[in-house]
C-alpha cells in the first residue's frame, strides 16, 4: 500500500530524512521510533504531501505520489492524518467533526457513517458533545473516526498518544490497533515510546539521524537489532567488548560467557555483543564478580547496574533479596 524508495528531504542545506525505505502492506501498522530530531515527523510530512522531495519516490497502491519532479498535493493523496493535540475543531460537535471530510456523501448517508465511526471508537451517543466536553482519550477517538471516515488508503499518526498519560498509552494503543483491524486500515505512526510501537506495529522502523537503520518486527528490532544504535536504543541492555572463545562457543565478556548467537558487531577490529538485563541473573556461587551501583524498582524486580572491572552491566534480581548499593553480588547467565 505504502512504498517509500530511497526517499531524501530536508530543510535549508541539510538533509533531515536520508535515503529512507520501507514498505507497508495493505492492512498493516507501522510505527516509527527514534530520538528528537531524528527525522520521524519529516518523512511523516513528506508522506503526507507536506514536504517536497530533494530524491527518491513514494507511491500510494502503486500509484507515484512523490518524487523530485512531481509532487501530488495532499488533498489529493487520499490519506488521514492524527496530530498529538488532536486538532478538532472546537466550534463543530463531534457529530460535526466526524462528518468533516464526508462532504459528497449525502446527507443519509453521512449520518449513517458518523454513527458507524462512532460505534467503531466505542462512542456511540457522544454526537452531541463539544470537544471540551470529553476527555483526552476521548478527543483522541473522535480524531481518529474523523480520520477514517473517509476511508483513507493510508491513515498517518504522529505520536497521538503523547497528550495522555504514560499509564493509559499502551492500553490505548492496543485498543487503537484493534480499531485499524477493524477498519481494515493501514497505518504509519511516529512515536518515540516504544511500548507504544511494540503494542501497535507489525512493523516496527528505527531511525536514528535521518537514517532508517532497521524496518523489522517488534521481536527481531529488540532480538536481532541491526546496528549497535538500535541495540542501544531498543529496550535495555549493554554492548560489551567480546572475544570468541573457539568456533561456535559463547563469546567471553567481563560478565561471564555470553551465548553465540547473542546479537553482536564488529567494529575497527574488536566485537561487542549485546547483553541485556534478562540475559543474567544474581549468584553468589558465580566466578564473576562486581559492585552495586544502582538499584531501580521496577515492581515485579529490580533493575541493578553492577560495575564489573570498571565496566557498568545491567541485570534484573528477584524482589525477595534486595542487595544494597555498594555490594558485591555475582553474575551469572541465566541460561
Ligand atoms: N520547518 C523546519 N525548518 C527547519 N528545520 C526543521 C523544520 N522542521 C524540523 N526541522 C529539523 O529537522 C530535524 C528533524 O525534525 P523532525 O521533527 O522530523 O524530528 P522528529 O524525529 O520527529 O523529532 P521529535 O521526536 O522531537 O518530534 C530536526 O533537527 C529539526 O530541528
Amino acid at each position: 500500500m505504502l512504498e517509500v524508495d530511497r526517499v531524501t528531504l530536508g530543510y535549508g542545506r541539510t538533509d533531515v530524512v536520508q535515503a529512507v525505505s520501507l514498505a507497508l502492506p495493505r492492512g498493516e501498522i507501522g510505527c516509527l521510533l527514534g530520538p528528537s530530531g531524528c527525522g520521524k515527523t519529516t518523512l511523516l510530512r513528506a508522506i503526507g504531501g507536506f514536504e517536497p522531495l530533494r530524491a527518491g519516490r513514494i507511491a500510494l497502491a502503486g500509484r507515484t505520489v512523490a518524487s523530485a519532479e512531481h509532487h501530488l498535493p495532499p488533498r489529493e493523496r487520499g490519506i488521514g492524518m492524527v496530530f498529538q493535540d488532536h486538532a478538532l475543531f472546537p466550534h463543530l460537535n463531534v457529530q460535526g467533526n466526524v462528518a468533516f471530510g464526508l462532504g459528497r456523501l449525502s446527507a443519509a448517508e453521512r449520518q449513517r457513517r458518523v454513527s458507524e465511526m462512532l460505534s467503531l471508537v466505542g462512542l456511540e451517543g457522544l454526537q452531541k458533545r463539544w470537544p471540551h466536553e470529553l476527555s483526552g482519550g476521548q478527543q483522541q477517538r473522535v480524531a481518529l473516526a474523523r480520520a477514517l471516515a473517509p476511508q483513507p488508503a493510508l491513515l498517518l499518526l504522529d505520536e497521538p498518544f503523547s497528550n495522555l498519560d504514560t499509564s493509559l498509552r499502551v492500553a490505548i494503543a492496543r485498543e487503537i490497533r484493534a480499531i485499524l483491524r477493524q477498519a481494515g486500515a493501514t497505518a504509519l505512526m511516529v512515536t518515540h515510546d516504544q511500548h507504544e510501537a511494540f503494542a501497535m506495529a507489525d512493523a516496527v522502523g528505527v531511525m536514528v539521524g535521518g537514517r532508517l537503520h532497521q524496518w523489522d518486527s517488534a521481536f527481531d528490532v529488540y532480538h536481532r537489532p541491526a546496528t549497535p544504535e538500535v541495540a542501544r536504543l531498543i529496550g535495555e541492555g549493554v554492548l560489551l567488548p567480546a572475544q570468541a572463545a573457539g568456533a561456535g562457543g559463547p563469546w567471553q565478556t567481563v560478565a561471564g560467557p555470553v551465548p553465540a548467537d547473542a546479537p553482536h558487531f564488529d567494529a575497527d577490529g574488536t566485537t561487542q555483543v549485546l547483553v541485556r538485563p534478562e540475559d543474567l541473573r544474581i549468584d553468589a556461587g558465580s566466578a564473576v564478580h562486581g559492585t552495586v551501583t544502582e538499584r531501580v524498582f521496577r515492581g515485579s524486580h529490580f533493575l541493578y547496574t553492577v560495575q564489573v572491572d570498571g565496566t557498568p552491566v545491567l541485570v534484573h534480581g528477584g524482589m525477595s533479596q534486595p542487595h544494597e548499593i555498594g555490594a558485591t553480588v555475582g553474575l551469572m547467565p541465566r541460561g
